[in-house]
């Protein structure tokens, strides 16, 4: 008898014999020793609840509002990039599970398949994540067509003007496949859509990443979009009040799922600290190391208006395609509502820092 795959552990066990090597030490590598690495999952399993009790928990709401929108749960899925290197059908098999699962996507700038044909796999609300290219002029009309294919807001990375160490990629060799390019950058004139994402050993500028991206850039993109606008890669508390100075509609706390710069704190741990510089003005969002319901709330209780997942949904469209991202989905939010429960709180709404163990 084949084990169940209960939790999201166990699906990230059963990815990993599904992946080719490289694909793998890839999705589930960190920079440097890894050290974020480890503190993202840790600091979230270190955070304490406080177990309530003879609470009527009958009826439970996960529902968030975000961005005007309502979402039934709150749970997005992060910008991950090349995921036919995971499954055939690539993003839109993801699309596809997201929508399923009631979960808005966030398409990665780097996907293998073009915004139109993930447009056209969703029923879900799907947002875009921004790398901006050093050509300004294709960068625009990279806004203008995801607008076109009907994405409702831009996630403008904000945290990668180079990569980080990522010697699990040196040591596998890591390159796009033949056959295999980002889709939504064929047609730039300067780059092809399949050059290297990493730079030529010794150097440290990416053919596609823009290492001269600063504010300045932040009020241009606004000035262009007609979608809102969020930063993405938010850590520290005095960038949380440039974002809001330079019109951001929201931020997101991530140190890239700690494959950048190595030993910057856990996302749990600089969460509260943005929360309160941000004071309420815009939405802040956390991602990295959430794996359980217990994260989800626990995020929640800090003041996050929502939460993404990276890893997890890859593994589960490793191992079942469209059928295994929804299952993720699906898995954690049936553990938020057990952890809502068990913490005598019916609506998000009602979760805040009093759920946590002084
Ligand atoms: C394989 C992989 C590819 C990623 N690609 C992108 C990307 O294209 N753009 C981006 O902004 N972030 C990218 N990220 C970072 C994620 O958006 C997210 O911040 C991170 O995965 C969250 O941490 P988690 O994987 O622990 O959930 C990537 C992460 C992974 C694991
Ligand atoms: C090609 C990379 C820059 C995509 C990315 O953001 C990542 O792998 O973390």
């Amino acid at each position: 008898m084949n084990t169940p795959l209960a939790s999201l552990h166990d699906i990230e066990i059963a990815a990993r014999g599904c992946l080719s090597s490289m694909a793998y030490e890839y999705v589930s590598g960190g920079a440097g020793d890894e050290c974020t690495l480890g503190w993202n999952e840790r600091d979230w399993n270190s955070i304490r609840l406080r177990q309530r009790v003879l609470v009527d928990v009958a009826e439970l709401d996960t529902s968030v509002s975000l961005l005007g929108r309502t979402l039934s749960h709150p749970i997005l899925l992060a910008p991950t990039a090349y995921h036919k290197l995971i499954h055939a059908d690539g993003e839109v098999a993801t699309a596809r599970g997201a929508s399923e699962a009631g979960a808005p996507m966030i398409m990665s700038s780097f996907s293998n398949s073009p915004i139109e044909d993930v447009a056209r796999a969703t029923t879900a609300p799907f947002w875009f994540q921004l790398y901006v290219q050093p050509d300004r002029e294709f960068t625009k009309a990279l806004v203008q067509r995801v607008e076109a294919a009907g994405c409702e807001a831009l996630c403008l990375t904000v945290d990668t003007p180079v990569l980080g160490a990522r010697y699990r990629e040196t040591r596998t060799g890591f390159h796009l496949p033949d056959g295999l390019t980002r889709a939504n950058l064929e047609g730039m004139t300067q780059v092809a859509a399949d050059a290297a994402h990493r730079p030529p050993e010794g150097a440290i500028y990416s053919a596609v990443l823009e290492p001269r991206l600063t504010w300045k850039d932040v009020e241009w993109l606004r000035s262009i979009a007609t979608v809102p606008v969020l930063l993405k890669g938010i850590m520290d508390p005095d960038d949380a009040r440039l974002a809001v100075q330079h019109g951001a509609s929201g931020v997101i706390v991530s140190n890239h799922g700690a494959r950048n710069l190595d030993t910057v704190p856990s996302t749990a741990m600089a969460l509260p600290h943005v929360v309160d510089a941000i004071d309420g003005r815009v939405p802040v969002l956390v991602d990295g190391g959430i794996r359980r319901g217990t994260d989800v709330l626990k995020a929640l209780a800090l003041g996050a208006s929502s939460v993404l997942i990276g890893r997890p949904y890859l593994y589960g469209l490793a191992v079942d395609g469209a059928a295994g991202v929804s299952r993720v989905v699906r898995t954690l939010r049936t553990e938020l509502e057990m952890a809502m429960a068990l913490t005598g709180r019916t609506s998000v709404s009602a979760i805040d820092r009093s759920v946590l163990w002084a």
